[in-house]
Protein backbone atom coordinates (compact mmCIF):
# COMPACT_ATOMS: atom_id res chain seq x y z
CA UNK A 1 0.00 0.00 0.00
CA UNK A 2 1.15 3.51 -1.09
CA UNK A 3 2.53 5.78 2.19
CA UNK A 4 -0.15 8.75 2.24
CA UNK A 5 1.05 12.02 2.87
CA UNK A 6 -0.49 14.90 3.40
CA UNK A 7 -1.20 17.34 0.69
CA UNK A 8 -0.50 16.74 -2.92
CA UNK A 9 -0.14 19.20 -5.82
CA UNK A 10 -3.22 19.35 -8.04
CA UNK A 11 -3.35 22.53 -11.03
CA UNK A 12 -1.52 25.11 -8.79
CA UNK A 13 -3.00 24.38 -5.67
CA UNK A 14 -2.41 22.26 -2.22
CA UNK A 15 -5.22 19.24 -1.59
CA UNK A 16 -5.35 16.91 0.92
CA UNK A 17 -4.43 13.67 -0.03
CA UNK A 18 -8.00 11.97 0.29
CA UNK A 19 -9.45 15.16 -1.38
CA UNK A 20 -7.62 14.44 -4.60
CA UNK A 21 -9.84 12.60 -6.35
CA UNK A 22 -10.47 12.79 -10.48
CA UNK A 23 -13.86 12.29 -12.57
CA UNK A 24 -14.42 8.37 -13.60
CA UNK A 25 -14.64 9.69 -17.06
CA UNK A 26 -11.12 10.96 -16.87
CA UNK A 27 -9.87 11.20 -20.75
CA UNK A 28 -6.10 9.47 -19.51
CA UNK A 29 -8.04 7.11 -17.19
CA UNK A 30 -9.63 5.52 -20.22
CA UNK A 31 -7.25 5.65 -22.87
CA UNK A 32 -3.77 6.03 -21.11
CA UNK A 33 -2.01 9.26 -22.68
CA UNK A 34 -0.81 10.51 -19.73
CA UNK A 35 3.25 11.47 -19.18
CA UNK A 36 4.46 11.15 -15.96
CA UNK A 37 7.95 10.85 -13.95
CA UNK A 38 9.60 9.27 -11.36
CA UNK A 39 11.87 11.42 -9.04
CA UNK A 40 13.87 11.34 -6.13
CA UNK A 41 14.80 13.45 -3.10
CA UNK A 42 17.09 11.99 -0.92
CA UNK A 43 18.45 12.94 3.08
CA UNK A 44 21.29 15.08 2.95
CA UNK A 45 24.06 16.43 5.50
CA UNK A 46 22.22 20.12 4.04
CA UNK A 47 18.93 18.05 4.05
CA UNK A 48 16.66 16.93 1.63
CA UNK A 49 17.99 17.31 -2.30
CA UNK A 50 16.25 15.98 -5.52
CA UNK A 51 17.83 14.40 -7.99
CA UNK A 52 17.90 15.66 -11.38
CA UNK A 53 15.49 17.79 -10.57
CA UNK A 54 15.99 19.85 -14.17
CA UNK A 55 16.55 17.06 -16.43
CA UNK A 56 13.39 15.06 -14.58
CA UNK A 57 11.46 18.31 -16.04
CA UNK A 58 13.18 18.60 -19.05
CA UNK A 59 11.79 14.87 -19.85
CA UNK A 60 8.17 15.52 -18.69
CA UNK A 61 7.80 18.19 -21.47
CA UNK A 62 9.97 16.23 -23.94
CA UNK A 63 7.00 13.58 -23.44
CA UNK A 64 4.23 16.27 -23.41
CA UNK A 65 5.72 18.16 -26.88
CA UNK A 66 6.22 14.18 -28.19
CA UNK A 67 2.35 14.03 -27.46
CA UNK A 68 0.82 17.42 -28.34
CA UNK A 69 -0.03 18.15 -24.98
CA UNK A 70 0.24 21.42 -24.26
CA UNK A 71 1.21 21.80 -20.21
CA UNK A 72 -0.86 25.04 -18.58
CA UNK A 73 2.51 25.95 -16.76
CA UNK A 74 6.37 26.44 -17.54
CA UNK A 75 9.26 24.10 -16.11
CA UNK A 76 9.81 26.66 -13.53
CA UNK A 77 6.33 26.64 -12.16
CA UNK A 78 6.71 22.68 -12.18
CA UNK A 79 10.03 22.49 -10.58
CA UNK A 80 8.91 24.77 -7.74
CA UNK A 81 5.66 22.64 -7.46
CA UNK A 82 7.67 19.98 -7.66
CA UNK A 83 9.87 21.63 -4.88
CA UNK A 84 7.11 22.78 -2.84
CA UNK A 85 5.32 19.10 -2.65
CA UNK A 86 8.46 17.67 -0.71
CA UNK A 87 8.71 20.96 1.33
CA UNK A 88 4.85 20.85 2.43
CA UNK A 89 4.76 17.08 3.32
CA UNK A 90 7.96 17.56 5.75
CA UNK A 91 9.50 14.65 3.58
CA UNK A 92 13.38 13.96 3.45
CA UNK A 93 13.24 11.14 1.57
CA UNK A 94 10.98 10.27 -1.19
CA UNK A 95 9.32 9.68 -4.42
CA UNK A 96 7.97 11.94 -6.58
CA UNK A 97 5.21 11.14 -9.24
CA UNK A 98 4.25 14.50 -11.65
CA UNK A 99 1.45 13.67 -13.86
CA UNK A 100 -0.11 15.46 -16.45
CA UNK A 101 -3.33 14.10 -18.19
CA UNK A 102 -5.92 14.51 -20.28
CA UNK A 103 -9.19 15.95 -18.15
CA UNK A 104 -12.66 15.66 -17.90
CA UNK A 105 -14.74 16.65 -21.41
CA UNK A 106 -15.27 14.77 -24.48
CA UNK A 107 -14.29 11.21 -24.78
CA UNK A 108 -13.23 9.16 -27.94
CA UNK A 109 -9.57 9.36 -29.73
CA UNK A 110 -9.82 12.74 -30.49
CA UNK A 111 -10.87 14.54 -27.06
CA UNK A 112 -10.94 18.40 -28.70
CA UNK A 113 -11.17 21.00 -25.77
CA UNK A 114 -10.10 18.78 -23.02
CA UNK A 115 -8.00 20.32 -20.45
CA UNK A 116 -4.38 19.38 -19.77
CA UNK A 117 -4.44 18.37 -15.83
CA UNK A 118 -1.32 18.35 -13.80
CA UNK A 119 -1.08 16.61 -10.87
CA UNK A 120 2.25 16.13 -8.05
CA UNK A 121 2.51 13.75 -5.59
CA UNK A 122 5.53 12.84 -2.98
CA UNK A 123 5.75 9.78 -0.31
CA UNK A 124 7.98 7.45 0.97
CA UNK A 125 9.13 4.77 -1.37
CA UNK A 126 12.02 2.66 -0.30
CA UNK A 127 14.67 -0.08 -2.42
CA UNK A 128 11.98 -0.59 -5.71
CA UNK A 129 13.66 -4.55 -6.02
CA UNK A 130 14.03 -4.90 -2.25
CA UNK A 131 16.99 -3.74 0.45
CA UNK A 132 17.99 -7.50 0.08
CA UNK A 133 18.05 -7.21 -4.14
CA UNK A 134 20.09 -3.49 -3.50
CA UNK A 135 23.08 -5.52 -1.80
CA UNK A 136 22.83 -9.41 -3.07
CA UNK A 137 21.04 -8.85 -6.76
CA UNK A 138 17.54 -9.93 -7.67
CA UNK A 139 16.66 -13.00 -10.41
CA UNK A 140 15.31 -12.12 -13.85
CA UNK A 141 13.63 -13.79 -16.52
CA UNK A 142 13.53 -12.61 -20.20
CA UNK A 143 9.69 -11.70 -20.93
CA UNK A 144 7.81 -13.53 -23.43
CA UNK A 145 6.65 -9.85 -24.15
CA UNK A 146 8.76 -7.33 -26.26
CA UNK A 147 9.14 -3.57 -26.63
CA UNK A 148 7.04 -2.13 -29.05
CA UNK A 149 8.67 -1.14 -32.03
CA UNK A 150 9.70 2.03 -31.86
CA UNK A 151 6.97 3.50 -34.56
CA UNK A 152 4.43 1.95 -32.30
CA UNK A 153 5.98 3.22 -28.91
CA UNK A 154 7.77 6.84 -29.21
CA UNK A 155 10.45 5.71 -26.36
CA UNK A 156 11.91 9.33 -26.02
CA UNK A 157 8.47 9.69 -24.21
CA UNK A 158 6.84 7.72 -20.59
CA UNK A 159 3.36 7.91 -21.18
CA UNK A 160 1.16 5.93 -18.55
CA UNK A 161 -0.10 3.48 -21.30
CA UNK A 162 3.01 2.14 -22.34
CA UNK A 163 3.54 0.48 -18.76
CA UNK A 164 1.06 -1.91 -19.18
CA UNK A 165 3.52 -3.79 -21.30
CA UNK A 166 5.91 -3.39 -18.53
CA UNK A 167 3.04 -4.56 -15.84
CA UNK A 168 1.98 -7.77 -18.28
CA UNK A 169 6.06 -8.90 -18.22
CA UNK A 170 6.10 -8.20 -14.49
CA UNK A 171 3.35 -9.67 -13.88
CA UNK A 172 4.62 -12.79 -16.11
CA UNK A 173 8.24 -12.75 -14.47
CA UNK A 174 6.91 -13.25 -11.14
CA UNK A 175 4.39 -16.07 -11.21
CA UNK A 176 7.32 -17.53 -12.66
CA UNK A 177 9.40 -17.04 -9.53
CA UNK A 178 11.35 -14.29 -10.64
CA UNK A 179 12.28 -10.79 -8.97
CA UNK A 180 12.01 -8.56 -12.67
CA UNK A 181 11.26 -8.74 -16.43
CA UNK A 182 13.72 -8.37 -18.92
CA UNK A 183 12.45 -7.21 -22.31
CA UNK A 184 13.74 -7.79 -25.81
CA UNK A 185 13.07 -5.00 -28.86
CA UNK A 186 11.28 -6.16 -32.33
CA UNK A 187 14.36 -7.73 -33.29
CA UNK A 188 15.45 -9.83 -30.59
CA UNK A 189 18.44 -7.85 -28.74
CA UNK A 190 18.04 -6.91 -25.18
CA UNK A 191 15.75 -3.69 -24.64
CA UNK A 192 15.08 -3.19 -21.11
CA UNK A 193 13.66 -4.47 -17.92
CA UNK A 194 9.92 -3.02 -16.97
CA UNK A 195 11.13 -0.17 -15.29
CA UNK A 196 14.49 -0.05 -15.72
CA UNK A 197 17.58 0.36 -17.95
CA UNK A 198 20.38 -2.54 -18.12
CA UNK A 199 24.16 -3.08 -18.09
CA UNK A 200 26.71 -5.53 -18.12
CA UNK A 201 29.81 -5.72 -17.54
CA UNK A 202 32.64 -7.98 -19.05
CA UNK A 203 35.85 -8.29 -19.30
CA UNK A 204 36.07 -4.59 -17.29
CA UNK A 205 34.25 -3.36 -20.27
CA UNK A 206 30.57 -1.81 -19.35
CA UNK A 207 28.01 -2.28 -22.21
CA UNK A 208 24.09 -0.68 -22.13
CA UNK A 209 21.85 -1.01 -25.07
CA UNK A 210 21.66 2.09 -27.27
CA UNK A 211 18.72 4.45 -26.94
CA UNK A 212 16.36 2.91 -29.23
CA UNK A 213 13.50 1.32 -27.92
CA UNK A 214 14.14 2.22 -24.39
CA UNK A 215 13.31 4.75 -22.25
CA UNK A 216 16.63 7.45 -22.42
CA UNK A 217 17.20 7.21 -18.65
CA UNK A 218 18.59 9.60 -16.43
CA UNK A 219 19.86 7.32 -13.99
CA UNK A 220 21.46 5.42 -16.89
CA UNK A 221 22.75 8.81 -18.17
CA UNK A 222 24.39 9.65 -14.63
CA UNK A 223 25.94 6.09 -14.80
CA UNK A 224 27.49 6.26 -17.72
CA UNK A 225 28.98 9.74 -16.61
CA UNK A 226 30.46 8.19 -13.58
CA UNK A 227 32.12 5.00 -15.20
CA UNK A 228 33.83 7.58 -17.28
CA UNK A 229 34.71 9.58 -15.06
CA UNK A 230 36.42 6.95 -13.03
CA UNK A 231 37.87 5.57 -16.51
CA UNK A 232 35.30 2.45 -16.92
CA UNK A 233 34.90 1.66 -20.66
CA UNK A 234 31.38 2.26 -22.06
CA UNK A 235 30.04 0.94 -25.16
CA UNK A 236 26.17 1.75 -25.83
CA UNK A 237 25.58 -0.93 -28.05
CA UNK A 238 23.24 -4.08 -29.00
CA UNK A 239 23.64 -7.07 -27.39
CA UNK A 240 21.63 -10.28 -27.07
CA UNK A 241 20.55 -12.40 -23.71
CA UNK A 242 23.25 -15.03 -23.87
CA UNK A 243 25.77 -11.92 -23.60
CA UNK A 244 24.23 -11.19 -20.03
CA UNK A 245 24.42 -15.35 -19.23
CA UNK A 246 28.29 -15.16 -20.04
CA UNK A 247 28.88 -11.43 -18.26
CA UNK A 248 30.94 -11.12 -15.70
CA UNK A 249 28.54 -8.64 -14.18
CA UNK A 250 24.74 -7.46 -14.37
CA UNK A 251 22.73 -4.28 -12.94
CA UNK A 252 19.34 -2.77 -13.75
CA UNK A 253 19.43 1.55 -13.24
CA UNK A 254 16.27 3.76 -12.69
CA UNK A 255 15.20 6.09 -10.37
CA UNK A 256 12.61 3.80 -8.65
CA UNK A 257 15.37 0.83 -9.00
CA UNK A 258 18.42 3.19 -8.43
CA UNK A 259 21.21 0.73 -8.62
CA UNK A 260 20.53 -2.91 -8.65
CA UNK A 261 22.41 -6.02 -9.45
CA UNK A 262 21.77 -9.00 -11.40
CA UNK A 263 22.38 -12.26 -9.85
CA UNK A 264 21.20 -14.91 -12.24
CA UNK A 265 19.53 -13.98 -15.46
CA UNK A 266 16.89 -17.04 -16.61
CA UNK A 267 18.33 -19.76 -14.41
CA UNK A 268 22.18 -19.01 -15.21
CA UNK A 269 24.25 -17.48 -12.64
CA UNK A 270 25.80 -13.99 -13.91
CA UNK A 271 29.13 -13.88 -12.92
CA UNK A 272 30.10 -15.63 -9.02
CA UNK A 273 26.02 -15.22 -8.39
CA UNK A 274 26.66 -12.09 -6.22
CA UNK A 275 26.78 -8.13 -6.77
CA UNK A 276 30.32 -7.76 -9.42
CA UNK A 277 32.92 -5.23 -7.95
CA UNK A 278 32.34 -2.90 -10.89
CA UNK A 279 28.45 -2.98 -10.03
CA UNK A 280 29.30 -2.09 -6.53
CA UNK A 281 31.91 0.34 -7.17
CA UNK A 282 29.12 2.35 -9.23
CA UNK A 283 26.41 1.77 -6.74
CA UNK A 284 28.83 3.56 -4.39
CA UNK A 285 29.21 6.52 -5.90
CA UNK A 286 26.11 6.78 -6.96
CA UNK A 287 24.19 6.62 -3.36
CA UNK A 288 27.50 9.07 -2.48
CA UNK A 289 26.15 11.43 -4.78
CA UNK A 290 22.27 11.32 -4.46
CA UNK A 291 23.06 11.85 -0.67
CA UNK A 292 25.14 14.74 -1.19
CA UNK A 293 28.33 13.26 0.04
CA UNK A 294 30.28 13.90 -3.56
CA UNK A 295 30.99 17.67 -3.60
CA UNK A 296 31.98 16.85 -7.45
CA UNK A 297 28.56 16.25 -8.63
CA UNK A 298 26.85 18.57 -6.54
CA UNK A 299 25.28 20.08 -9.52
CA UNK A 300 23.24 16.83 -9.87
CA UNK A 301 21.02 18.01 -6.83
CA UNK A 302 18.63 20.79 -5.68
CA UNK A 303 18.68 21.10 -2.31
CA UNK A 304 14.79 21.64 -0.73
CA UNK A 305 15.60 24.39 1.41
C1 LIG B 1 10.77 1.51 -18.97
C2 LIG B 1 11.77 2.25 -18.12
N1 LIG B 1 13.09 2.23 -18.49
C3 LIG B 1 14.02 2.89 -17.77
C4 LIG B 1 13.69 3.57 -16.62
C5 LIG B 1 14.79 4.31 -15.89
O1 LIG B 1 14.66 5.70 -16.14
P1 LIG B 1 15.21 6.75 -15.08
O2 LIG B 1 14.31 6.67 -13.90
O3 LIG B 1 15.10 8.07 -15.78
O4 LIG B 1 16.62 6.38 -14.74
C6 LIG B 1 12.35 3.62 -16.19
C7 LIG B 1 11.98 4.38 -14.92
N2 LIG B 1 10.93 3.72 -14.20
C8 LIG B 1 10.20 4.57 -13.27
C9 LIG B 1 8.87 3.97 -12.94
C10 LIG B 1 8.85 3.01 -11.77
C11 LIG B 1 7.39 2.65 -11.39
O5 LIG B 1 7.18 1.47 -11.09
O6 LIG B 1 6.50 3.52 -11.42
C12 LIG B 1 11.09 4.91 -12.06
O7 LIG B 1 12.14 4.25 -11.88
O8 LIG B 1 10.72 5.87 -11.35
C13 LIG B 1 11.38 2.98 -16.96
O9 LIG B 1 10.08 3.01 -16.62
Amino acid sequence: MINKTEKIWMDGKFVNWDDAKIHIMTHSLHYGLGAFEGIRCYNTPKGPAIFKLDEHVKRLFQTAHIFLMDIPFTEDEIKSAIINTVRINGLKECYIRPLVYIGYGAMGLYPKGNPINVAIAAWPWGAYLGEEGIEKGIRVKVSSFIRNHVNSNMSRGKVSGYYVNSQIAKKEAISCGYDEALLLDTEGYISEGSGENIFIVRNGVLKTTPLTSILEGITRDSIITIARDIKIDVKEERFTRDEIYIADEAFFTGTAAEVTPIRELDGRVIGDGKRGKITKKLQSIFFDIVKGRNKKYNSWITYVK
